[in-house]
C-alpha cells in the first residue's frame, strides 16, 4: 500500500527510480504543443460519411474521438467523479482492494504491476477489473465509494454498446458486412482506471510508457481540462485534447491484424502534470483467451497478401507481456514474411 504514488507523492521530490532514461523521457514534450490534430467524429451525422471518417482516422492515426455517441455527459461526469473519489479514499478503504497478486480479479496497484522487477516505476496508480459478465464481475468491484458499482455498471454497459456500434461501422467500412465482430472476438471487457497524481517534474517521468494496446479496440474516457494522453504520429508526440463530451477510441493490435494492416494501432503514452492530478478510464474490448485471430479472408487477395498468421489470443498476450513497450518487435512472431 505504501508504494501507491497517491499515498506519498506530496511529501517528496521525484525519486531516482521514477526517472526514465534520457531517450524515453518526455522532456519539454511533457507539455505537447499541438492538441487539435486527432479527428473528432460526430456519430450523429450521415452514416456513410461516419464510416469513411472512422476508416480514415483508424488508418492514419489509430486514434479518434467521438461525440454524439449516445452516452450522456452527466453519466460520464458522475462516473469520472466516482473514480476520482475512489483514489481519494482514506488508505484503509483502498487497502481492501490493494493487491500485488496479478491473479486477483479486481485490484489496485501501482506502476506496471511488476514493481519489484521493473527498472523504472511509472507515475501512476491503477485500479483494474473485468466488466463482463456484468453481474458476476461486479461482485468483485470496490464497495467504496458506495455508488461505484451502480455507476460503473451503467457506464460499462453503455460503453459496451458504443463499442459494438463502432465495430459494426468498422466492419462495414472494411467491406466485411455486418456481424463480423461477435462472440469470442469481443468476449471480454476490462476496465483500467489510471490515476496520475501531480508530479514535481513531468519532463523526467511517465504515467504510462509508450505502447500500443494489445486488444481489439479501446474506449477511453479522460478527465476534462488535464492533458496527458499523447499519440505518436509522423515522428512526433501529439496530445489528445480532453473534451468533456467526447470519448477516445483507439485501435488495438487485434484490429490491425484482422484488417490485415488497413487499420493501425498507434503508439501512445501518458505524461504527468505538475499542477493537476489526472484520471482516465480505459475500457478494453478483448477477445477470449482461446479465440483464434487472423486477417479477415475477404481482405486478402493477389494485391493484398496476408500479412499475419493466425494465432490464439493468449499466445499474443504472452508474447506482448514479455516485450512490454518494445513496439518494434511485438508483432514480429505473428508476421508472415513473403
Ligand atoms: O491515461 C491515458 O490516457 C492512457 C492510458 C493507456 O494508454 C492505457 O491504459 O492503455
Ligand atoms: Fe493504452
Amino acid at each position: 500500500m505504501e508504494k501507491l504514488v497517491s499515498n506519498w507523492y506530496n511529501k517528496r521530490t521525484l525519486p531516482e527510480n521514477y526517472i526514465f532514461p534520457p531517450d524515453a523521457r518526455p522532456g519539454k514534450l511533457a507539455t505537447a504543443p499541438s492538441c487539435d490534430n486527432i479527428p473528432v467524429i460526430d456519430l450523429g451525422g450521415d452514416q456513410t460519411c461516419i464510416i469513411q471518417q472512422i476508416l480514415k482516422a483508424s488508418h492514419e492515426y489509430g486514434f479518434f474521438q467521438v461525440i454524439n455517441h449516445g452516452i450522456s455527459e452527466s453519466l460520464l461526469k458522475d462516473t469520472m467523479g466516482v473514480f476520482k473519489e475512489f483514489f481519494e479514499l482514506p488508505a484503509e478503504d483502498k487497502a481492501a482492494v490493494y493487491s500485488e497478486d496479478p491473479k486477483k480479479i479486481c485490484r489496485l496497484f501501482t506502476s506496471s504491476g511488476n514493481y519489484d522487477w521493473e527498472d523504472v516505476h511509472l507515475w501512476r496508480d491503477n485500479l483494474r477489473h473485468p466488466c463482463l459478465p456484468l453481474e458476476e464481475s461486479m461482485k468483485h468491484w470496490p464497495q467504496q465509494p458506495s455508488t461505484y458499482r451502480e455507476l460503473v455498471g451503467t457506464c460499462s454497459s453503455q460503453v459496451r454498446k458504443l463499442a459494438l456500434n463502432i465495430l459494426e461501422l468498422i466492419s462495414e467500412g472494411l467491406g466485411l458486412g455486418t456481424g463480423y465482430f461477435r462472440d469470442e472476438l469481443l468476449k471480454n471487457m476490462l476496465l483500467f482506471v489510471n490515476h496520475y497524481p501531480p508530479c514535481s517534474d513531468p519532463s523526467l517521468t511517465l504515467g504510462v510508457s509508450k505502447h500500443c494496446d494489445p486488444n481489439l479496440i479501446t474506449i477511453l474516457h479522460q478527465e476534462e481540462h488535464v492533458n496527458g494522453l499523447q499519440v505518436f504520429k509522423d515522428g512526433e508526440w501529439i496530445c489528445v485534447k480532453p473534451l468533456s463530451d467526447a470519448l477516445v477510441i483507439n485501435i488495438g493490435y487485434q484490429l490491425q491484424i484482422i484488417s490485415n494492416g488497413k487499420l493501425k494501432s498507434a503508439e501512445h503514452r501518458a505524461v504527468t502534470s505538475s499542477s493537476n492530478a489526472r484520471t482516465s478510464a480505459a475500457f478494453f474490448i478483448t477477445p477470449s483467451d482461446d479465440c483464434i485471430v487472423e486477417p479477415a479472408g475477404d481482405l486478402i487477395n493477389a494485391s493484398n497478401p496476408q500479412l499475419f498468421r493466425s494465432f490464439r489470443y493468449k499466445e499474443f498476450i504472452m508474447n506482448y507481456l514479455t516485450k512490454q513497450g518494445k513496439t518494434e518487435v511485438v508483432l514480429e512472431p505473428f508476421k508472415l514474411h513473403a
